[in-house]
């Protein structure tokens, strides 16, 4: 198995990469992981108080379950990922199915801050966007798609988003073997991260 880890910070185009590298590519040969998945169980408190979480330093996942779930499937096992809802700042009770692929992506804000996980993965990626840029595609994401108004977004950038991004994402990228810049669509990068995958399918 090829294992992918993709990072970057929030809003920098991980998803819309992932997506651009998997398109049109067999789901029984490449899988996805999401490091979102792995954020710790917070049931234990209330929606308001989930809301105040910072969701954005690496204790806010669990990176011992990701990492026994990763092992996993590099040894041709199944594992159940769980299902996060960005609504309810919580894992949901489902967890879906996930099979062994000859190719695996993993991408997460946090995942190159890791040594296990950094250790399993055979290309290390860093998507790098402006904070301007990451910072107006993350407030249209928040206000239109995750129940979160303007100012409270913009209060978050500056007291948890900016200062997590400076202190664990951005020094993550030195780990990285492959830097995409992604102020623009970047198809050039896709497609040479998609021939590699290419090579490893045939
Ligand atoms: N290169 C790009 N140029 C303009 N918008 C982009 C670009 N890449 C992603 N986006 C948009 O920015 C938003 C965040 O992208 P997404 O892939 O979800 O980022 P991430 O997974 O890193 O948070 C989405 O609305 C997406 O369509
Ligand atoms: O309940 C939650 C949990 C996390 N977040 C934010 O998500 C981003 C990471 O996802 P990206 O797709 O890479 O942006 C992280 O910055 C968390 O703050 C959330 O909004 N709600």
């Amino acid at each position: 198995m090829l294992v992918i880890g993709i990072a970057g910070g929030t809003g920098c185009g991980k998803t819309t990469v992932v997506n651009q590298i998997i398109n049109e590519l067999p789901d029984e040969e490449v899988g996805v992981i999401s490091q979102d998945s792995y954020y710790n169980d917070l049931s234990h408190l209330t929606l308001p108080e989930r809301r105040e979480t910072n969701f954005d330093h690496p204790n806010s996942i669990d990176f011992k379950l990701l990492a026994q779930h990763l092992k996993a499937l590099k040894d041709g096992h199944s594992i159940q990922q769980p299902v996060y809802s960005f609504l309810e700042c919580n894992r949901k009770e489902e967890t879906v199915p996930t099979h062994p692929t000859k190719v695996l992506i993993v991408e997460g804000i946090l995942i190159l801050t890791n040594p296990e996980i950094r250790e399993m993965c055979d290309i290390k990626i860093f998507v790098h966007a402006d904070s301007d840029e990451r910072l107006i595609r993350r407030l249209k994401r928040d206000v239109n798609e995750r129940g979160w108004d303007l100012d409270e977004t913009l209060e978050k950038y500056q007291t948890i988003l900016k200062p997590m991004h400076d202190q664990f994402i951005e020094p993550s990228k030195e780990y990285a073997d492959i830097i995409i810049p992604n102020n623009k669509y970047n198809t050039v990068a896709v497609d040479i991260v998609r021939s590699i995958v290419n090579e490893k399918l045939v």
